[in-house]
């Protein structure tokens, strides 16, 4: 059955992905987006698009929506050491605005993009999440505060919600993927050498203790990220809007409750295996450069999905790193297409 879904932030990486997945399952999409960060053409085709802040979201929900889907925020670590009331407004001020207009219009299910940066440097690995919360920067810290706000809500006002707490999302699906600008992802500055628009990658740190002395993370293809989000809203709308797998296992989220659920392939890659696969895929030569640590960097980040698999019948299916460099790589081309013409 086709539903009406809001999404914030349908004009970012991975919201305009999400939005791409609704489209295609047959669902009505509006972005809801102020593209102070996000792109007007990764807008998919067939979303209606309001041109909006959170805050204002009151203007433009009313009760013949089914959910939201609520990735707007700002979400550059260093960004939020920098000028952490601009996170604190944002991220957390603009939440409150969304929760209240959905209460108002009667919207009763919320799927919520969190992030592994609630955890901050992590005790053990897998994260699973009871780990420890303690982030290590204002984004995070945001983040954090949104995900105690939403259990409140639920628990007050019968919200029915999923946060979802990603690990490091990449990769590209079709003609939507990531732009940061200025960028400070892995992935695309080491794709952004091998176009030779940079020198060299600085790799932060090879004193670490891992295998190899460089960070360790957890790569997630923003496709299956996406699918997660089509579950987690079957799962916490009060009639699913499809049959999903999973089997008997999987619980569904009823009004009042609040379930966190963290998405990695619980396999980590370090920053020079990310870059010797960035070789292999583009054949293209990527020079390094040891830099010092980058501050806040924990030194391993890898994610227990049991929980999405378990409450979600979540499945990834496109662990492999390769794969998802190649999808990235596509991207970074279709991207320098699109400017040249
Ligand atoms: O030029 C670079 C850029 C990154 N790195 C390293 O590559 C790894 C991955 O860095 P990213 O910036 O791509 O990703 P992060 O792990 O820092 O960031 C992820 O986790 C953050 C919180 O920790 C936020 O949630 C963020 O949005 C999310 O992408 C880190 O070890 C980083 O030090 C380099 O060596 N050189």
């Amino acid at each position: 059955m086709s539903k009406k879904y809001l999404v914030t932030g349908g004009a970012g990486y991975v919201g305009s992905v999400v939005a791409a997945h609704l489209l295609q399952a047959g669902h009505e999409v509006t972005v809801l987006d102020d593209l102070s960060t996000g792109h007007r053409d990764g807008i998919p085709a067939g979303a209606r698009f309001v041109e909006g802040r959170i805050q204002d979201a009151a203007q433009w929900l009313d009760p013949s929506y089914d959910a939201v889907l609520h990735f707007a925020a700002f979400s550059q670590v260093g960004e939020s050491v920098a000028d952490p009331e601009k996170y604190w407004r944002n991220n957390v001020g603009g939440t409150m605005d969304l929760l209240a207009a959905m209460r108002d219009a009667g919207v009763r299910t919320l799927v919520f993009s969190s992030t592994a940066a609630t955890y901050g440097e992590p005790a053990s690995t897998p994260i699973t999440e009871s780990a420890e919360t303690a982030p290590t920067s204002p984004y995070g810290a945001s983040k954090l505060a949104v995900d105690h706000m939403i259990s409140g809500e639920a628990a007050a006002h019968g919200l029915a919600a999923v946060s979802l707490r990603y690990f490091n999302v990449a990769g590209a699906y079709g003609t939507c993927g990531e732009r940061h600008d200025p960028e400070s992802h892995l992935i695309p500055l080491v794709l952004q050498v091998a176009q030779g628009k940079r020198e060299a990658i600085s790799v932060y740190g090879e004193d670490y203790p891992t295998p190899d002395g460089t960070c360790v993370r957890d790569y997630i293809h923003v496709a299956d990220l996406a699918e997660a989000h089509l579950l987690a809203l079957d799962a916490a709308s009060p009639s699913p809007a499809t049959t999903p797998a999973g089997g008997a296992s999987r619980r569904r989220v009823n009004p009042g409750e609040h379930l966190i659920c963290n998405l990695g392939n619980g396999n980590g890659f370090s920053v020079r295996e990310v870059i010797e696969t960035v070789r292999k895929v583009t054949g293209h030569p990527v020079p390094e450069i040891a830099a010092p640590r980058r501050a806040g960097d924990p030194a391993v980040l890898v994610a227990s999905a049991q929980t999405a698999i378990d409450r979600l019948g979540w499945r990834p299916s496109r662990a492999d790193l390769a794969g998802i460099v190649a999808d990235a790589w596509q991207f970074a081309q279709h991207l320098d297409r699109t400017k040249e013409s």
